[in-house]
């Protein structure tokens, strides 16, 4: 039996998207919902791997897909040290800092400690990771702030911001490292990227940084007013981080991740669903923007609107009226980062690609 079968995993906050690939074609997807009340005695995102691993391989085994043939286990990657764009082998190094939270805490870590989990529990399987969200391109420009103790971390969609920038660059017959790009994600965190003849040379801290707030981040806050915050003594440190990283933005406004949810409301008339996704459009609109001077006397070839809210014709209208004066602009509704890790599965099957360490 030839082992060919690959599988891809992106964990969210309340469920694992799960996909099994034979080279291109999926055999298996599955959306696997958690009980809120399962997660809730966790402490961090790390201590949900063997829960979820188990999950998972019931899962696989449940609808006969036979684990011996899984070969690639591929997931987006966490918050890491600043890497390369590429592939890279999970290794006892990167579950180290994934279990530590080295880098911070979110549930994209889950990806590599999964993928790792999951293949120490197939023989023969290998696990990977692509263009985590540290992918670190920026110009040495954009990492100054104003006071020297902090430098600008590079944290984003790096895999789903690559992948729509190649797939709008084949759809114009130019190779991505030809174009000058500006992407914005909209997923639970939002990311907007300058993409430079092939790298992102500036983008905002999508993390715990600054930028648009999102479904569940806060974006920029007023920095003096969260200063005080902090020594109110009312809250503990980890409150605080939650509130921006994991509970700020729609979250904090209308106690649901679900920009979905928040969409209909406003579609059903509700005013301040209307006002809040007004102002994130506003943000991203200001935001991609700001993204502009970064290329100097260079034109800004397109605009590429992605992620799961780019799917809200409304919001992305909010948008694109305000920003199409920059360069024309280009909606790829959702996000595909199952499909866009299965490309890299194939890619190192087929010893197409080279396999960084980390
Ligand atoms: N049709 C839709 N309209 C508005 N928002 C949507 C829609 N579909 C998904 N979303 C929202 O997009 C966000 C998720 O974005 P997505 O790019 O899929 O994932 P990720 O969280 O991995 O970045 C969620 O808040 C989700 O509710
Ligand atoms: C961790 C930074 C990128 C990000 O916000 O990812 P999600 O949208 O998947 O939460």
């Amino acid at each position: 039996m030839s082992r060919e079968l690959i599988l891809a995993l992106n964990p969210r906050m309340q469920f694992t998207r799960i996909a099994v690939y034979r080279m291109n074609s999926p055999v298996f997807l599955k959306k696997i919902n958690h009980k809120p009340e399962e997660l809730t005695d966790f402490k961090c995102f790390c201590d949900q791997t063997k829960y979820r691993a188990k999950i998972i391989m019931d899962e696989l085994k449940a609808n006969d897909i036979y684990l011996e043939e899984i070969k690639i286990i591929i997931g987006r990657g966490g918050l890491l040290k600043p890497v390369k764009s590429g592939v890279y082998r999970v290794n006892e190094a990167m579950v180290k800092d994934l279990s530590n939270c080295e880098f911070g805490n979110d549930v994209v870590n889950l990806s590599g400690l999964l993928a790792y989990a999951i293949s120490e529990q197939i023989d023969g399987a290998d696990a990977f990771v692509a263009d985590p969200v540290v992918v670190d391109e920026l110009e040495d420009i954009a990492r100054i702030t104003g006071r020297p103790e902090f430098k600008k971390r590079s944290i984003f969609h790096a895999l789903d911001q690559k992948t729509s920038a190649r797939r709008y660059a084949q759809s114009v017959f130019k190779k991505y490292e030809d174009l000058n790009l500006i992407i914005a994600h909209l997923g639970g965190g939002i990311s907007i990227g300058a993409h430079k003849k092939g790298r992102v040379v500036d983008s905002n801290q999508a993390y715990d940084g600054d930028g648009p707030f999102s479904p569940i981040r806060s974006g920029s806050l007023p920095m003096g007013e969260m200063i005080q915050m902090c020594f109110s003594g009312k809250y503990s440190q980890e409150e605080l981080l939650k509130m921006q990283t994991g509970e700020g933005g729609l979250y904090a406004y209308f106690n649901t991740y679900s920009g979905f949810d928040v969409c209909k409301m406003r579609d059903a008339g509700d005013s301040k669903a209307k006002e809040v996704l007004s102002a994130m459009a506003y943000q991203v609109a200001k935001s991609i923007g700001s993204m502009y001077p970064v290329f100097g006397e260079e034109a800004v070839d397109a605009i590429i609107i992605t992620g799961g809210m780019a799917k809200d014709e409304t919001f992305v209208r909010e948008i694109r009226m305000r920003v199409e004066k920059i360069a024309s602009v280009t909606i790829y509704p959702g996000a595909e980062v199952l499909s866009a890790l299965s490309d890299y599965g194939r890619m190192i099957l087929r010893n197409e690609t080279e396999i960084l360490d980390y």
